[in-house]
């Protein structure tokens, strides 16, 4: 046991995975939450992912040792004003937001002295949300990148590193601003582009009554998947990374046109030497045994 209490303030997709991945090692003694409707409250005790439920996050938090924040990032100054007064000496606040900074700027100035703040964002996800989408090996050998302020005590980062560990995740640790522009590239862009071109397809369909999504290829499924992810959570992840996203996404449409141009002008030899080191960069990840969920044939196929 790590935390003996530990309360979850939203309970959906990750902090449904995150009770089941805590109690599955015996992380916490116990583990209690609280969530917008008495629906999603009922159904979180009803299949067992908390042992108590609360109606506001004030009474969730009293006499708890750790809190995380499991709700969107544009909600966490409201939950973060509201849990401050409430929180005992020495507790441990952190959340699973997508975007650090912003949820540092919003969440640090409501807690008082004494308590501790070590943000993370498990590299884990589904498109599926609420509480019935959590499960105990979600987090299994995927990243948890901790973003915690240069004044936080290392042994209050190494205990909730050691609570992400239990959970199955490899840590890292690294700055906030950093963490915001890596994920632009690998994750937040990525996923407006999925959206978009969804979109688009979408908007072919009506227009042409043709048959682009029930005939779309693997890749696009792909696609269709991401672009089913949460709504509120994405407007909130480019709302509270702008700056990023923005600077990755004038990136992406200056590469977008010089491919557009080697296209019209048939310019094979510029598309071949793009797709070629594109290439390179997915095999370099599958080296590094960091595509968990690459299938092995993939692997042998493309050798
Ligand atoms: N889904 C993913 O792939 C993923 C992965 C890593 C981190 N995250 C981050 O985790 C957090 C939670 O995401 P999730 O996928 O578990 O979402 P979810 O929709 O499954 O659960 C969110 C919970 O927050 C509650 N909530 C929503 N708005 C609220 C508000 N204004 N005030 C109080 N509670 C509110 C919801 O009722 C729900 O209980 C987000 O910050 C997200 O950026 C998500
Ligand atoms: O697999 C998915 O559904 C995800 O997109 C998960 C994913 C991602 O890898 O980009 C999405 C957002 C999170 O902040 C972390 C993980």
């Amino acid at each position: 046991m790590i935390y003996e209490r530990v309360a979850l303030i939203g309970l959906g997709l990750i902090a449904g995975s995150i009770a089941l991945a805590a109690k599955r090692r015996g992380l916490a003694e116990e583990i209690v939450g609280t969530a917008r409707t008495a629906q999603t409250r009922e159904t979180a005790l009803r299949i067992g992912l908390v042992d108590q439920v609360f109606a506001t996050p004030a009474e969730a938090v009293a006499g708890v040792d750790l809190v995380i924040l499991c709700v969107p990032v544009g909600a966490m100054a409201d939950v973060a004003a509201e849990i401050g007064p409430h929180l005992k000496p020495g507790c441990v606040v952190s959340d699973v937001g997508s975007v650090k900074q912003a949820v540092i700027d919003a969440v640090a100035p409501h807690l008082p002295a004494g308590t501790v703040f070590v943000p993370a964002h498990p590299l884990a996800g589904t498109e599926h949300s609420g509480p019935e989408s959590g499960f105990a090996t979600l987090f299994d050998n995927r990243f948890c990148i901790l973003t915690p302020p240069e004044d936080t005590a290392p042994q209050d980062v190494a205990r909730y590193r050691g609570f992400w560990e239990g959970m199955g995740a490899r840590v890292e640790e690294m700055d906030a601003e950093h963490h915001d522009r890596v994920l632009a590239v690998t994750s937040h862009v990525p996923h407006l582009i999925a959206y978009t071109m969804v979109g688009v397809a979408d908007d072919l369909r009506r227009v042409t009554n043709s048959e682009v999504i029930k005939f779309s290829a693997a890749g696009f499924r792909d696609f269709t998947r991401i672009a089913a992810s949460d709504p509120t959570m994405w407007r909130d992840v480019f709302l509270n990374n702008e700056a990023a996203t923005l600077e990755i996404l004038g990136r992406f449409t200056e590469e977008l046109f010089t491919l557009q141009r080697a296209i019209r002008k048939g310019d094979g030899d510029l598309l071949f030497d793009h797709f070629t080191r594109t290439r390179a960069i997915r095999r370099g990840i599958l080296d590094a045994g960091q595509d968990t969920d690459a299938p092995d044939f993939g692997r042998k196929r493309n050798d």
